[in-house]
């Protein structure tokens, strides 16, 4: 892979666009966790988006003013880039941040602070399936001629954010810990009602059953698709290609219509290999 086409820290690549290794830097030495913030932590493509949506929309008790007027980056902003850093950065009170860096480049403080993190995970082919489609029309990553080739990316870790086993497995070391909450994509769409109610007790959120209702009817795939704020039309052209979509199918187990016999059989040994100590119940698609 061309080392240019992406922005290198640590031996971990990141997009070309918004980053840069000073920052990247001082974001991880500098950058200072308040206890009240609340972070939204994912590797890319496990479902960031539904779950900012969904955040939001309990911050608001429903209400959709808020995720109808102002863009989803802005709401939770990406502490690892030049735009997110410079608006939370000084932002009082409570802050919904969001961030897809692995545990060993995160900021510093969140290690001592009572931040609270909701760790999103996703099964990993289905996640290496919609990074596969929705970087062919990205302009700040290389793109993948097809799947075969994004697949070695993938299993090598040559693709933004470092590898997702090393990803997952540094994230998950925090599991116990009382502010850190674990869901999988999996969950949120076999039952989306239950994982809302989760997250609402985690942030300490009363919502009445009519407000839960709204949270679940905005933060819809459907909805979503329909939201300018939300569904990426705004970078059109910008950072993205004409036809991009970040809402594009948002299902489980799409990965079947992709994968050879051959890429399942590797990346189950793989996972085997380098994941298969951890308890299985933390990979719900199993
Ligand atoms: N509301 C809702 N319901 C179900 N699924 C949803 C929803 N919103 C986003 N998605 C799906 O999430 C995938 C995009 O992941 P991310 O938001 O993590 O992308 S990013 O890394 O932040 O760019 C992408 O998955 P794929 O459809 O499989 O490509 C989106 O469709």
């Amino acid at each position: 892979m061309m080392t240019d086409d992406y922005v290198w820290f640590e031996g971990i690549a990141f997009p070309s666009t918004g980053y840069s290794p000073e920052l990247l830097r001082d974001v991880w030495e500098n950058f200072v966790f308040k206890d009240e913030d609340v972070i939204l932590l994912t590797y890319p493509k496990s479902g960031t988006n539904w779950l900012i949506e969904t955040v939001c929309l309990i911050h608001t008790k429903g209400d959709t003013k808020w995720i109808q007027s102002v863009p989803i980056w802005e709401r939770s902003p990406w502490v690892e880039t030049f735009s997110g850093y410079d608006v939370i950065k000084d932002k009082e009170g409570p802050r919904l941040i969001s961030s897809h860096l692995p545990i060993q480049l995160f900021p510093k403080s969140f290690f001592s602070s009572k931040a609270k993190v909701i760790y999103l995970i996703r099964n990993p082919k289905d996640t290496l399936v919609s990074g596969y489609f929705f970087w062919r029309t990205a302009t700040f990553v290389k793109k993948p001629e097809s799947l075969e080739q994004y697949f070695e990316w993938f299993m090598q870790g040559n693709v933004i954010y470092g590898s997702w086993f090393d990803h997952t497995r540094g994230w998950m070391s925090m599991r116990e810990k009382e502010n850190f909450l674990i869901l999988s994509y999996e969950e949120m769409k076999r039952d989306t009602r239950s994982t809302v109610e989760k997250i609402c007790q985690f942030l300490g959120k009363k919502l009445e059953p009519e407000e839960l209702d709204s949270v679940l009817k905005n933060s819809s795939f459907q909805a979503m698709k329909e939201n300018k704020m939300s569904n990426f039309s705004l970078l059109r052209g910008l950072h993205l290609t004409e036809n991009a979509s970040l809402l594009r199918k948002g299902i489980s187990g799409d990965w079947k219509n992709y994968f050879t016999v051959a890429q399942a059989e590797a990346f189950d040994k793989a996972f085997q290999e380098k994941l298969g100590d951890l308890p299985p119940e933390l990979f719900p698609w199993k």
